[in-house]
């Protein structure tokens, strides 16, 4: 969507994956979805170091809004639960220097059940523009989603007509898959600013490893309509929080860097611990994902269960630079040893190119074109590298 955000791909903090919809504060006021916690986790992104790294939003999910409107038909912050307003939070966020997201449905309910904009969508962009929000996350349950590529730009309209500079995220291609209807990527891309096009992430390997190989598939071609402005989305981060391994959290991180994805936490910032806090505030993973070429990375080819190698090309430190992942999937003990050139993998550049390891930042040293060198990948964990074209 060309509406001057979204150049690079969002970062900041979502609550859903992590909370869900626990609106028992009465029971359980550290972790219910309340301003609270939306404060909270701001505060934290600040002294963390996490807005420093470059995340900025800080986003509400589903089970904010009272389940009724108000006599003007406006959605309303729940009263116990959020008893400043939406407003007061957005204005306490921005004091931090983020930005505040918040999230509604294009059908008559959310999936949780709350209010749906359904009939409501003017009124509904109107007010978060009146409450200062940043970003709208707007999902597709209870919806039919052959209305989808008329409702959605309609949404996007309505957004754009308030003047106020809004994220648009939508829900749209996702709820197509299986659905038996294309999505139009040329159209989606052009009213949304990212768009979720699979599952929801869990917190556990085997839900990061089907979206990795729905990316890997790319049916639609999706990956193209990638560009600065507008992102395929594969869902949160579940970086810090209790499925994934060490490794596993890593290469959830750095596919998702791949992609050239929004990089949404869903974690417990407070207790976040300090092995994945380093992962997420990892620079040189950041600096792939955010590269102002903004390409996505596109699977090169798979040994099935075992290796699959993907290809991100960069801007910066300069053109013609590539990351360079290769995913283990294999779970089978010992690493799998991969053999390979740069000719070997389509690579041209008759310098050849000097390489550094990503996550490390540890240099590799320079290989010419031709040269077979053998990258070790250990079970279920992602090697990743820098390559720069040599002159
Ligand atoms: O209620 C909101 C929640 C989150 O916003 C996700 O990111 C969205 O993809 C939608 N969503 C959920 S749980 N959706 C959903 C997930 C599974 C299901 F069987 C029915 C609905």
């Amino acid at each position: 969507l060309d509406n001057g955000l979204a150049l690079t791909p969002p970062m900041g903090w979502l609550s859903w994956e992590r909370f869900r919809c626990n609106v028992d504060c009465k029971n359980d006021p550290d972790n219910c979805i309340s301003e609270r916690l939306y404060m909270k986790m701001a505060d934290l992104m600040v002294t963390e170091g996490f807005k420093d790294a470059g995340y900025e939003y800080v986003n509400i999910d589903d089970c904010w809004p009272s389940m009724e409107r108000d006599s003007e038909g406006r959605l309303v912050a729940d009263p116990l639960r959020f008893p400043s307003g939406i407003k007061a939070l957005a204005h306490y966020v921005h004091s931090k220097g983020l930005k505040l997201g918040i999230y509604e449905d294009f059908g008559s309910k959310t999936c949780a059940g709350y209010p749906g904009s359904e009939f409501y969508m003017e009124t509904d962009a109107k007010t978060f523009a009146s409450w200062d929000v940043d970003m709208v996350k707007f999902d597709g349950c209870n919806s039919d989603p052959k209305d989808m590529p008329y409702g959605y730009p309609v949404m996007e309209h309505f957004l754009n007509m308030t003047g106020r500079p809004i994220l648009f995220l939508c829900q749209w291609p996702g709820y197509l898959v299986g659905k038996g209807v294309k999505s139009n990527y040329a159209l989606i891309a052009k009213s949304c600013n990212l768009w979720r096009n699979f599952g929801d992430v869990t917190d556990s390997w085997p839900s990061v490893l089907g979206i990795v190989d729905y990316y890997g598939n790319n049916h639609g071609n999706f990956s193209y309509f990638a560009k600065p402005g507008a992102w395929n989305d594969p869902d949160m981060l579940v970086v810090g929080d209790f499925g994934l391994s060490y490794y596993q959290q890593q290469a959830q991180f750095g596919m998702w860097a791949l992609f050239a994805a929004p990089l949404m936490m869903s974690v417990d910032l407070r207790s976040v611990t300090p092995e994945a806090k380093a992962i997420l505030l990892n620079k040189n993973i950041i600096a792939i994902n955010q590269d102002p070429l903004g390409n996505q990375a596109v699977r090169l080819f798979e040994v099935p269960g075992s290796i699959s190698v993907w290809v991100k090309k960069l801007a910066l430190p300069k053109p013609g630079t590539v990351a360079i992942g290769i995913l283990n999937k294999d779970d089978a003990g010992v690493p799998v040893k991969y053999k390979t050139s740069f000719q070997d993998l389509g690579f041209t550049n008759k310098g050849g190119y000097s390489v550094t390891e990503a996550f490390e930042n540890k240099p590799m040293g320079s290989f010419a074109l031709s040269q077979a060198f053998t990258i070790s990948v250990d079970p279920t964990s992602l090697f990743m590298m820098i390559a720069q074209p040599r002159p």
